[in-house]
């Protein structure tokens, strides 16, 4: 079963007994088995580990020439193949499992070592597990790695919190498998405790973003314009080649171009349209809720997800009346097949201009509030390359928050700020298109709704206020008093107004 290079336990140390590999995986699954390949290709001596040894054995026999391998079973066998300070990367299934995998390593290890855990872990457990680990005088390093599968093996964006002490010892190792672009590793220190995980979070609830956006454009070309997955992917390939360019989009193309094995016809076709989700645009949105910060498009996203996913529910409602609808003809009020697609790409453009401000507003606000100093322009940085939401445009993302580190929103840069205004009126037009029509966009009707409310020169929350006022005593601020200073009516006692 093993290749010729596979090593066996007595390889894991040297003839002094001390612990030869640079690094350890543990959890050979799809990720950690090819983060595992990627750092053995760049020349580190790995230790493998896996809860049962299978996956560890069919690396090795699979892939043991790539690199200098150490094959361990036990986790103490895989500790004691590890150099000092110690560091052991953990890719296994998130919440109980990593903490148990997390307990037995820390139960092996001596103070100084560095545990990391690259799955997609809850922030909130990050800071729990780092805070423990520290009173042990271990390292805990919470790392978000993004790019999937080919992402893990040819270069992935790797976002590592724990200690400054930890990113010494460990980022030189992270950084040599990261992709690099125009000469960049995109992978940086993005700040203490759960930050790295954080951040990891946000980049997927600005990827459910970006696919529910996506799949409207789909969608409307499908419902609206009648075109096939065939054509639907020539258009996201052309789209590819405009400011869309990105990953998302590219593989977009690719799938909907995917014939089906067993009917040979398209295969989006034969793929149930109900969406899953393991968990970490759901826990962005909760934890956006608790900060304050209107992630709107992203909030669609997940629950377009719940929607979707809602079957039972879905059977019984399909078919409900939609209203008197016009002729596709109508709502696209004159304008051409031709006009409607270049609509729906400024569209996309714009609702998805708006998906990344929202995610970065986020950061913000959870950086502000654990006091990590996350540094948006490294994250616009570090996925330019290796992660799923790796876009043309986050050069100018980077260019907008070195220009201003401390700019109040993306929309705001002048480059996006144009952008989004040579697009408005496609945006509006799309949105207006298909609600006539009855076919659902709520990513770029909310982007456009958060939009025009960030514009607006005066909210309906003035009445809301009000109302609180009314039904709670509440108070209200006015507009013609300092800020912070609070009025009540007394509603029900004659109506005069004093100062709370
Ligand atoms: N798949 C992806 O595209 C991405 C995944 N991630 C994250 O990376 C991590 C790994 O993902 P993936 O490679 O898909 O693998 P899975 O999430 O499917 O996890 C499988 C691995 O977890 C191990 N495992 C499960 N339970 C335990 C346990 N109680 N004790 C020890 N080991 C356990 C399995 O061991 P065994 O073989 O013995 O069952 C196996 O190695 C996850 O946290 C995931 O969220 C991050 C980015 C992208
Ligand atoms: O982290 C990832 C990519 O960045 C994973 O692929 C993640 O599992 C995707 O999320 P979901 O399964 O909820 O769609």
């Amino acid at each position: 079963m093993t290749s010729p290079t596979a090593n066996s336990p007595a390889d894991s140390t040297d003839a002094a007994g001390v612990g030869r590999a640079q690094i350890g995986v543990t959890g050979l699954a799809v990720m950690g088995s090819n983060l595992a390949r990627n750092l053995a290709r760049h020349g580190h001596t790995v230790a493998l580990h896996n809860r049962h040894a299978d996956k560890t054995d069919r690396l090795i026999a699979e892939h043991g020439d790539e690199g200098d391998f150490v094959r361990t079973e036990s986790i103490e066998e895989f500790v004691a193949a590890l150099q000092k300070p110690r560091r052991a990367l953990i890719m296994v299934k998130a919440g109980q499992p990593t903490d148990q995998v997390i307990e037995q390593l820390a139960a092996a290890m001596e103070p100084g070592d560095i545990i990391i855990d690259g799955g997609n872990a809850l922030f909130t457990d990050t800071i729990r597990r780092e805070h423990a680990l520290r009173e042990r005088g271990l390292h805990f390093v919470g790392a978000g790695v993004s790019g999937g599968e080919v992402g893990a093996l040819e270069g992935p964006s790797i976002m590592p919190g724990g200690s400054v002490e930890s990113y010494k010892s460990l980022g030189p190792l992270l950084e040599s498998i990261a992709a690099q672009v125009d000469g960049t590793p995109c992978c940086t220190h993005i700040g203490p405790d759960g930050s790295g995980h954080f951040v990891k979070m946000v980049h997927n609830g600005i990827e459910y973003s970006d696919m529910q956006l996506i799949g409207e454009a789909y969608d409307l070309m499908r419902r609206v314009l009648g075109f096939d997955a065939g054509r639907i992917a020539e258009v996201f390939r052309d789209w590819n080649g405009t400011e869309l360019e990105s990953y998302l989009v590219e593989i977009t193309a690719e799938v909907l171009d995917k014939s089906d094995p067993q009917t040979g016809g398209p295969l989006v076709d034969v793929i149930v349209d109900a969406a899953e989700q393991k968990g970490t645009g759901r826990w962005t949105v909760k934890a956006a809720l608790d900060l304050g910060v209107p992630v709107t498009g992203i909030a669609e996203a997940v629950f377009a997800r719940a929607l979707s996913g809602a079957r039972t529910q879905r059977a019984a409602t399909k078919g409900l009346a939609g209203g008197t609808l016009p002729t596709v003809a109508e709502a696209l009020g004159g304008h051409s097949e031709t006009e409607f697609i270049e609509d729906i790409r400024r569209a996309l453009y714009a609702s998805k201009v708006i998906a990344y401000a929202q995610g970065f507003d986020e950061i913000k606000a959870g950086s502000d509030e654990h006091g990590w100093g996350v540094k948006p322009v490294d994250l616009a940085t570090i996925w330019r390359g290796g992660c799923i939401i790796r876009a043309r445009f986050l050069d100018r993302i980077r260019e907008a928050y070195t220009s201003n580190p401390e700019l109040p929103s993306l929309v705001l840069d002048p480059f996006f700020r144009s952008a989004i205004e040579e697009g408005l009126d496609s945006w509006r037009r799309v949105v207006a298109a298909a609600v006539r029509l009855g076919v659902p966009t709520p990513g770029f009707s909310s982007s456009l709704a958060y939009y025009d409310g960030l514009r607006a020169e005066r909210l309906p929350a003035a009445l809301t206020q009000g109302q609180r006022d009314y039904f709670g005593a509440h108070t209200y601020e006015r507009v013609d008093a300092p800020e912070g200073k609070k009025f009540h009516i007394l509603w029900s006692e004659g109506g005069a107004e004093i100062e709370a």
